[in-house]
């Protein structure tokens, strides 16, 4: 006989929503958490944090107000690392605070301690004081999330040379960074401190970067951190990095090229906290980076009633879409048929300006040879962008030819993470381009780059050719007469 119905592992995004759909049907529902709090990386060093960061950056620098008072106009000179720091402390304490109560009152219970497997039903949760518990579960959900991939050869050193996670407990601002991996993370955080001023180079193995966004998107935001002082090294394989007599790191490239700098962040990717949790004693394998194979559709992994969702089943390692997952296994692990997740999901990269997707991209389209039209808006042709004093900021919107269904949508710019729903519930009810022409949207918004956008892809490839209009009869009369 089982202790609890279910039992969680996490209290991140997947684990929180898992364990508390598990409770809504009644099931009697644990949570081991490592942490000294629950939340996840999402809540401690991922995304809140990381979002909260840019916040202040953006709102202590006047960022958005530059457009109208001048690249110099500055909300408060000489920023420190502790300003960044408060607003984040006080983010984090309300995030936790509104979880914690989450959880009380669907009466799930929290066990502060590390858990590992003793069998497929058998849970062992260490506490931070060494006092050791076991428990049966009749189903467990793995939602032990990743923590940042640390290869031997960098100087980690919690001075100047840090990880993702570290990163945000820096003390002072450094004049210039060296980020190493121009994923979504390095991206972010590259575009956050060059937005402080701070001299920042963008180290990147591979020729492209971010290649799951729109190539034309990719190109307007990279002229925009151009314009803003950050040197991207794409091609860049990183031979060494090492410290100066000064204590700075050194990053060697392997074209004989080098870059020092005060400080160097190492955002290459993150593995599966999953050696700790004694799969071997349920069966279950993991891949080269500690990530779990489940059933797309189920989140079951190879040992049907112990279900894995979030960052820890790999792609695509969001918030949003763990979140999703965690519901859908408890679902699932207590005969809930869930509908198929839509097609599409949309992925927000906040970095300055941010950027956001949803859909095909047109080299997608492309590929898979379906006749379409694009069409595009810059918000400073909206009003909304004059009066915001927009001077950047695209829209890229896909249509098909064929069936006039939108494909994808695709904009760098202020707000392009909050705009990319109206394109997103289109799109996943298969909206077309007459959803756009037909409909009224309010003004001024930025949202009217939607109509702009589809207005110029109407114009190019839907609009019917009309027959010219007749020509007044004296003229008509002086026309050669048909052969
Ligand atoms: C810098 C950064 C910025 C990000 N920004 C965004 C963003 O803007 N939007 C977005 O959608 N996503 C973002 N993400 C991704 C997002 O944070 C993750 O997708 C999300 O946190 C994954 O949730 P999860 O539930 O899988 O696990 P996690 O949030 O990683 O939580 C896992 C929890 O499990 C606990 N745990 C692990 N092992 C055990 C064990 N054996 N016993 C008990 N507890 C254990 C850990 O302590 C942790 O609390 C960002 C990530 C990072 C690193
Ligand atoms: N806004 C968001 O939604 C958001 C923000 C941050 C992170 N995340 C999630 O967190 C996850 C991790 O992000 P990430 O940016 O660390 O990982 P990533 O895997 O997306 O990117 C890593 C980058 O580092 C490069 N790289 C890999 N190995 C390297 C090496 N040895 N040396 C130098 N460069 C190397 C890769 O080519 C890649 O460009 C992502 O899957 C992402 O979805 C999401």
């Amino acid at each position: 006989m089982a202790d609890y119905d279910l039992i969680v592992i996490g209290s991140g995004p997947s684990g929180r929503r898992a364990a508390i759909q598990a409770a809504k049907l009644g099931k009697s529902v644990l949570v081991a958490e490592k942490h000294r709090q629950v939340g996840g990386v999402s809540v401690h060093t991922g995304t809140i944090p990381s979002k909260t960061m840019r916040e202040t950056v953006l709102n202590l620098t006047g960022w958005r107000e530059r457009g109208f008072y001048g690249r110099s106009y500055r909300v408060k000179k000489d920023i420190s690392a502790a300003d960044l720091l408060t607003r984040g402390a006080k983010t984090l304490e309300y995030e936790v605070d509104v979880l914690e109560h989450q959880f009380s009152r669907n009466h799930v219970q929290i066990v502060a301690g590390e858990a590992r497997f003793l069998g497929p039903h058998d849970i062992e949760i260490t506490r931070d004081d060494g006092d050791v518990e076991r428990h049966k579960a009749a189903r467990v959900v793995i939602a032990c999330g990743t923590r940042p991939f640390r290869p031997a050869y960098i100087p980690f050193n919690d001075k100047s040379v840090f990880d993702s996670d570290e990163i945000l407990a820096i003390e002072r601002l450094p004049r210039s960074l060296t980020v190493i991996g121009a994923g979504v993370i390095g991206v972010e955080y590259a575009t956050i401190f060059s937005a402080l001023d701070v001299a920042v180079t963008l180290v990147e193995p591979r020729a492209s970067f971010l290649d799951f966004v729109d190539k034309e998107v990719i190109e307007e935001f990279v002229h925009e951190l151009r314009d803003h002082n950050v040197s991207i090294r794409l091609g860049s394989e990183v031979k060494s990095v090492t410290l100066d007599a000064a204590g700075r790191p050194v990053c060697e490239i392997a074209s004989g090229r080098s870059v020092t700098s005060d400080v160097l962040l190492f955002a290459a990717g993150r593995v599966g906290e999953t050696e700790r949790l004694n799969l071997g004693a349920v069966g279950i394998t993991c891949d080269h980076r500690g990530r779990i194979p489940v059933d797309a559709k189920t989140l079951q992994t190879v040992v049907p009633h112990i279900y894995a969702a979030g960052d820890v089943i790999g792609f695509p390692s969001l918030a949003s879409t763990s979140m999703e997952q965690g519901r859908l296994a408890a679902c699932h692990a207590f005969g809930l048929e869930p509908p198929a997740p839509p097609e599409f999901f949309p992925y927000g990269i906040y970095s300055v300006p941010e950027i956001s997707t949803v859909g095909m991209t047109e080299e997608e389209v492309l590929k898979r040879g379906i006749p379409y039209e694009c069409g595009v808006a810059r918000f400073r042709e909206t009003s909304r962008g004059h009066i915001m004093g927009l001077k950047s900021g695209m829209m890229k919107m896909i249509f098909s030819k064929k069936t006039r269904r939108l494909l994808g949508v695709h904009i760098v710019g202020e707000g392009a993470t909050e705009l990319i729903h109206i394109g997103q519930a289109v799109l996943n009810l298969k909206g077309t381009i007459d959803y756009f022409m037909d409909n009224t949207f309010n003004y001024p918004t930025l949202a009217e780059a939607y109509k702009i956008a589809s207005l110029d892809a109407w114009n190019r490839a839907f609009a019917p050719v009309a027959a010219p209009p007749p020509l007044p009869a004296e003229a008509e009369a002086a026309l050669p007469a048909a052969q």
